[in-house]
């Protein structure tokens, strides 16, 4: 019943149909314009995504035909930020399983468990632990949307077939204690164990996973900060693997940065940057940017001495005990401060980004000591979702009278000031992980490295039209997203083919290869 009342006449009749379906026979289009009155009915978006949601599951064609429609509109609705509320009461909302829910008890089973999914070839994993859902922190079980809503964004945002795309919840337990306790949760009512366990459980986890679905490419989603650099280093030299949250999220904050210096009309190699939240995502895009700066002749040690972080401990300096190997580069001479506005004063950034997961961390006091002495001042709030953005984008232009160039992870609506309109970017690894998933299912290299993402946030970057950065933006319409990404697509394949990286013969036409690829719903 999968089409409703798409099926035809002769379709109806040859599957013993008739009677069982209204009269109607109706396109796909006709479908599309019931359920978006449906969607306009809803009283909420929690309301839309469950609705969406449901949809998915009882006809995928439908589903996608919906959200390709108006990707602005739907993106933010079965994605951030609405995901989050949706992961804040997953237990309750839940009405019917969606892609795999492993436990750390399944350890020496993974195989045969995995083989109980019906679809052979699975080209994408996306996993998460819940261990740090955007924003939210450990939330364990109730993560399992967003491995379903990042790999139905592969579909929607880049036409990657949804057939060979498996989300997995793998619940290696949660430090979360009230949602252990709550009746409705859904996932094992254990404290995570520690890091070498976990490490032996994702072990089996890969193994297993590459047993069982040859050639798959793991996309790992909202790990702890710290399971997500660790696991990363494991195994991106062994498996087709990588961490959206820290190769993703870098990529789209380098295309953010790149267009906004280009507006500037600044060089990279000249700039000051201030990270707020050093784990995996301050660390991942503080790496990328160094190799981006690499490319403008710096050597490793200018560039990293041009980053500075700030974590939960205050500003990251050579006297700290407490750092991890990925911070440890950019502990520079810094005196030693706890207050933010404090190390804005100090290192005096032209960059400011924000992950730290905490809302409102860019004060009035932070924008304007950093306005002092940056004339356009770029201020990233790239916490996610809308209430752990560190600033508003109407805060950051205000305080530094309209000069800001501002991006956040979530989207926020232009802002009128003293007449003039400011359009804030979305900052979100939305950008690119469809891309790079499309990228890699074309020319099917052995690794993904940070290179295909230096090439992703080019090729992202690229696509902002001079009229649109005439007006301060910083990200290509979202309304062509489709038409974006595969541009994005293309490019990350070409190179890939350039480097020797590919593992198919090199095609003529790239482009024209990965629209053959690409999905378009129908019946
Ligand atoms: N826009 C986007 O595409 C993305 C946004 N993010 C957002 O970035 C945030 C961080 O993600 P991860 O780095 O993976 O998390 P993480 O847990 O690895 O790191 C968080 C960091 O923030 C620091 N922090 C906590 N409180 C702080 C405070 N009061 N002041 C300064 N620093 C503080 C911690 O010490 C830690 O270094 C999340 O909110 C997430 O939603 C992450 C990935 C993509
Ligand atoms: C967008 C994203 O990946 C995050 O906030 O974790
Ligand atoms: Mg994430």
């Amino acid at each position: 019943m999968h089409k409703g009342t798409a099926f035809t006449q002769e379709e109806r009749a040859s599957l013993g149909l008739e009677g069982l379906l209204p009269t109607a026979v109706e396109t796909l289009d006709r479908q599309v314009e019931r359920v978006l009155g449906h969607l306009g009915a809803k009283p909420n978006d929690i309301e839309r995504f469950i609705y969406l949601q449901e949809l998915s599951n009882s006809n995928q064609t439908l589903f996608y035909a919906t959200v390709m429609s108006d990707p602005a509109r739907f993106v933010p609705i079965v994605y951030d930020p609405t995901i989050a509320e949706a992961c804040l009461t997953y237990g309750h909302i839940y009405r019917r399983p969606q892609g795999m829910y492993l436990n750390r008890h399944m350890k020496g089973r993974f195989e045969e468990v995995l083989r109980n999914w019906p679809v052979k070839e699975v080209r994408f994993i996306c996993v998460s632990s819940g261990g740090r859902i955007l924003g939210l922190g450990d939330i364990g079980a109730n993560g399992a949307p967003i491995p379903i809503g990042k790999l139905q964004l592969y579909t929607a945002c880049a036409g990657v077939p949804p057939e060979g795309l498996l989300p997995i919840h793998l619940d290696i337990g949660t430090t979360n204690a009230a949602l252990r306790a709550d009746a409705l949760y859904t996932g094992l009512r254990e404290e995570p164990p520690e890091p070498d366990a976990v490490d032996a459980i994702v072990d089996a986890f890969m193994k297993a996973a590459n047993a069982v679905f040859p050639g798959v490419c793991v996309h790992f989603e909202d790990w702890k900060g710290d399971d997500a650099i660790r696991l990363l280093e494991r195994y991106r030299d062994r498996y087709l693997v990588y961490n959206d949250d820290i190769q993703g999220t870098a990529s789209v904050a380098l295309a953010g940065i790149v267009t906004a210096l280009q507006i500037k009309g600044a060089a990279l190699a000249d700039q000051r940057i201030l990270f707020a939240g050093a784990g995996s995502a301050g660390t991942g895009i503080a790496d990328m940017i160094v190799e981006a700066m690499r490319g403008e002749g710096l050597s490793e040690g200018e560039a990293r001495a041009r980053i500075a972080l700030f974590d939960i401990g205050g500003l990251i300096e050579k006297g700290r005990k407490d750092l991890n190997a990925s911070q440890k580069p950019f502990a520079h001479d810094w005196k030693p401060t706890e207050d933010l506005t404090d190390a804005v004063k100090q290192i005096r950034p032209t960059i400011l980004i924000g992950v730290s997961t905490v809302g409102g961390l860019f004060t009035e006091a932070v924008v304007r000591t950093m306005a002092r002495t940056c004339e356009r001042p770029v201020i990233f709030p790239l916490s996610n979702p809308t209430e752990k953005a560190e600033c508003t984008p109407e805060q950051a232009y205000e305080w530094t009278g309209g000069k800001a160039l501002v991006a956040c992870g979530v989207p926020f609506p232009d802002v009128t000031l003293d007449g003039r309109t400011f359009h804030p970017g979305q900052a979100n690894n939305f950008y690119i992980f469809p891309a790079i998933g499309l990228a890699v299912q074309a020319t099917k290299p052995k690794r993904i490295d940070d290179a295909m993402f230096i090439e992703a946030a080019r090729a992202t970057a690229d696509q902002v039209s001079q009229a649109d950065r005439d007006k301060g933006m910083l990200f290509p319409r979202q309304n062509n997203i489709l038409e974006t990404e595969r541009t994005t697509a293309t490019r990350v394949a070409e190179s890939i083919f350039e480097r020797g990286l590919a593992t198919v013969k090199r095609l003529t036409d790239i482009r024209a290869f990965i629209e053959s690829l690409s999905y378009t719903p129908g019946y």
